[in-house]
């Protein structure tokens, strides 16, 4: 009786769940399966409130399944397999992010499934040869690539200790085994040491193992921490260099645990131990090691390259130029170091014929010499001093300062390229100033501007880009100085006698006689009943904007000298912004504005605030060969706008040719997903003018549009509402088809009705989110990449990893 209302409740639940996934979807849409549900489209939830208990995730207790070894891999053939079919693709999932996850991109790991026996094993396909685990238990395994280890040991343990023999005999030694260690603790947020699970709790990793405790194991387990954040096993050894950057930060969880004198001490000592330091050996500069004192002119240095890590790099001692080798310069540090061998013209993989100090530069520095003005035909070898100043090769003539205008350090920054900071010339940069000072400055102005994250903001005129661009400075609190209020005020009082203008042109087209006895002022011209008339007809003007109605309306107040445009005024102004080609927008999402969802809600700490530079280029430099685009290849996402109800519009391209404006958007956004600069990009599709979309549907068919002629509503007559969200969806999927088959990955598609706040606050939340998911995948693949630095990299000799050349 107790089971059947038990399966009843359940049936109940489940069809409340699909009634939820109903609303949400386009009728007539069939409900998909829950493992295959898909979350690239957004629409609007307007079903009954969900719930805001936190999921609770019970622990699975293995020792209460059969004892029967259960792997993926035979979950298909196994007829008695206790996983259903529908289990299947969750657990394809976790196989495939444990194969993801695997150093060099092959599948490491055959298996990663708990096979149930006695104990829990962990079963792994290993490249080596031979493996032997020292610890509390030896083991050795030779000539057999399955190894099976008994993760209770290395639990126990905490730490392993292993040695890797490949099969060239060359060998490596790793005293911790972090791949196996993060794989585990990323996915499962236990505690190392008392193995409870709690994914909404903070956790404090060990800086070598990256063992993961909770509150109240934290002392236990790293004791005294006489070198900082490490487990009592792992001291002595040397951290794990992803984690450099955190150094000597506290933790909230820290501030728990220890009173403020005890951090001081233990901040101190993780920050400055020589074990945690790094080591000469870690940095090759100009293709030599360095030896003890160079890393210690390097690091005592007025301005030494923060946050240095184990790598190859290329310094320029003229200049103070420093980078990675084979890319682009990275920052300028104190220059006449007596540091490695000398610069290589091949340092940074340029391939521009022009060289600079002897290094020939890459596309990016020749694209900033020639915006800023620079004459720099191939062939050409500058030097270039300290304070910036530079000069040809042999013709001992100063010629000018490279960083000396505003608009070239602009550049620089729109361009990731390093300038002085402000207030601090390139000579005062090599000069031997006063250590201490240098160590107190506040985070250098280059250096922040690593931590923006890049949004370009892209689309066809006319889209809405710039009312977009406009809502989120307005949104996330930009705010426009006197004097720029002072030129919109005039934008706008020009734009209606533009609008005026064009009415009046077209009223002597329709009727084919002027108005003879109409007055010069704007209002009663505007009210004149023959210009209403022509109004009406503006549908065959081109590009007559709907925000005209809104401002003639308004003529005597706007006309005014004391007029003062509301947000309003400047979000329907046209032209707003676009003095120049360019337009940039700093902001971060703040989390805790009321437009916000509570999101931090549940979590101890608040993650850290991300900047984001929202550029807008103009459409026209899209148009014209995309010429601008190389400037930003180290975007973080490209935003491509398109409006829904350009489907019927028609554009004039340069040449005056007439195309359909929904097509000239699919043309420009095709040609972007192809660029190479947007390589591996994410994209999010803005669909904008749902408003408009909506009123005109059931008025104009979709399906005048000839790339929508298979557009089919399952209720040919219906509301305007589900006509529009049936329309969004189809359009949706169909630039999400593009996408795909060019890139062969995800595109990200969201509404928005650029007038209203709220819809593109969302969106920037959605961009947000779509971002933190990309984080997530690289940064699962880059903790591997950067695991390859010690040990798994079987065709380098050296624990560095070949950078690659990126220009
Ligand atoms: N009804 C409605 N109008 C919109 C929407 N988004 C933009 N518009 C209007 O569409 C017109 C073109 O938008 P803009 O933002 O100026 O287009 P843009 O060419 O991308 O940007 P600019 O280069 O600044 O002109 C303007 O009149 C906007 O007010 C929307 O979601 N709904």
């Amino acid at each position: 009786m107790e089971m059947e209302t038990a399966k009843s409740v359940e049936e109940e639940n489940g069809n409340k769940w699909n009634d939820v996934l109903r609303t949400m979807l386009p009728p007539g849409a069939p409900v998909p399966d829950q493992d295959q549900l898909d979350y690239s489209i957004a629409i609007e939830y307007d079903g009954p409130p969900i719930s805001s208990e936190i999921p609770k995730n019970e622990p699975l207790n293995l020792h209460s399944l059969p004892r029967r070894q259960n792997r993926i891999v035979g979950v298909g053939s196994n007829p008695d397999s206790k996983f259903s079919p529908k289990s299947r693709p969750r657990f394809k999932k976790i196989l495939h992010n444990a194969e993801s996850l695997s150093p060099g991109g092959s599948s490491r790991y055959s298996s990663v499934v708990p096979s149930v026996g006695e104990e829990e094993e962990w079963r792994f396909n290993s490249r080596v040869s031979s493996l032997r685990i020292q610890g509390s238990s030896q083991m050795e395994v030779r000539g057999n690539p399955m190894v099976n280890f008994r993760s209770g040991e290395v639990k126990n343990e905490g730490v392993v200790n292993v040695e890797l023999q490949e099969k060239g005999n060359e060998t490596f030694h790793c005293k911790s085994w972090p791949s196996t260690v993060m794989v585990r603790s990323k996915k499962k947020r236990t505690c190392f040491r008392c193995g409870k699970l709690n994914v909404l709790l903070e956790r404090e990793a060990c800086f070598v193992c990256d063992a993961k405790y909770c509150s109240s194991c934290l002392l236990k387990a790293m004791g005294s921490m006489p070198e900082g954040r490490k487990c009592v096993t792992c001291i002595g050894m040397p951290i794990n260099e992803l984690k450099r950057s955190f150094l000597g930060k506290s933790s909230r969880m820290l501030c728990r645990v220890c009173g403020p004198l005890e951090i001081k001490q233990i901040m101190k000592a993780e920050k400055e131990c020589s074990v945690n330091q790094l080591r000469p050996e870690q940095l090759i500069v100009n293709g030599r090691q360095l030896r003890q004192d160079e890393l210690d002119e390097i690091m005592g240095c007025p301005n030494p390259p923060v946050k240095l890590k184990p790598g190859k790099y290329w310094y320029d001692k003229d200049s103070g130029l420093w980078g990675k080798e084979g890319e682009k310069p990275d920052r300028i540090i104190t220059s006449k170091l007596n540091v490695g061998e000398a610069l290589q013209q091949t340092a940074s993989n340029g391939r521009t014929g022009v060289l600079i100090n002897g290094r020939e530069i890459t596309k990016t520095e020749l694209r900033m010499l020639k915006l800023s003005k620079v004459q720099c035909p191939r062939d050409t070898a500058f030097w270039v001093y300290d304070d910036g100043s530079y000069e040809e090769e042999g013709q001992n003539n100063i010629k000018g300062n490279i960083w000396g205008k505003a608009s070239t350090r602009l550049l620089c920054s729109l361009l990731s390229l390093p300038s002085p900071r402000l207030g601090l010339s390139g000579s005062q940069l090599g000069s031997n100033l006063d250590a201490v000072s240098f160590s107190n400055r506040s985070v250098p102005e280059y250096l922040e501007q690593k931590r923006v994250q890049k949004l370009m903001l892209l689309g066809l005129e006319g889209s809405g880009m710039g009312t977009i661009f406009k809502q989120a400075k307005f949104i996330y609190g930009n705010k426009y100085s006197p004097e720029e209020l002072q030129d919109i005020k005039l934008l706008i009082q020009k734009n209606m006698y533009i609008y005026l203008g064009v009415l009046l042109e077209a009223r002597e087209r329709f009727e084919e006689n002027a108005l003879e006895q109409i007055d010069n002022h704007l209002d009663e011209a505007w009210k004149h009943p023959a210009l209403q008339e022509t109004y009406k007809r503006r549908n065959e003007l081109d590009s007559f904007p709907d925000a005209a109605k809104y401002f003639l309306d308004r003529a005597i107040e706007i006309s005014s000298n004391e007029y003062e445009p509301s947000e309003m005024d400047i979000l329907l102004a046209e032209g707003v912004d676009m003095c120049n080609a360019i337009a940039c927008l700093d902001f971060s999402l703040d989390d805790q504005s009321p437009m916000s969802e509570s999101y931090n809600e549940h979590f101890e700490a608040l993650p850290p605030l991300i900047k984001y530079q929202l550029i807008r280029v103009n459409s026209k430099g899209l148009v014209e060969g995309c010429k601008w685009l190389g400037m930003f290849e180290d975007s973080r996402a490209v935003i491509f706008v398109v409006a829904l109800s350009d489907y019927d519009q028609v554009w004039y391209d340069g040449s005056g040719a007439v195309h359909n404006r929904m097509k000239a958007s699919r043309n420009i956004f095709e040609s972007l997903i192809k660029h190479p600069s947007f390589r591996r990009i994410p994209f999010i599709l803005l669909l904008n003018k749902y408003d408009i979309l909506e009123e005109k549907i059931n008025r104009v068919p979709l399906t005048v549009c000839d790339w929508f002629e298979d557009f089919n509503p399952l209720r040919a007559h219906s509301t305007h509402q589900y006509m529009a969200n049936y329309a969004y969806h189809y359009i949706a999927v169909k630039f999400k088809d593009i996408y795909s088959s060019v890139t062969d990955e995800k595109l990200f598609v969201w509404p928005t009705m650029a007038h209203d706040d709220i819809t593109v606050d969302e969106a920037f939340k959605y961009i947000r989110e779509v971002l933190r998911w990309d984080e997530i995948k690289n940064e699962n693949l880059i903790s591997f990449e950067d695991d390859s630095f010690y040990n798994t990299d079987a065709c380098s000799h050296s624990p560095f990893t070949q950078q690659s050349g990126k220009n």
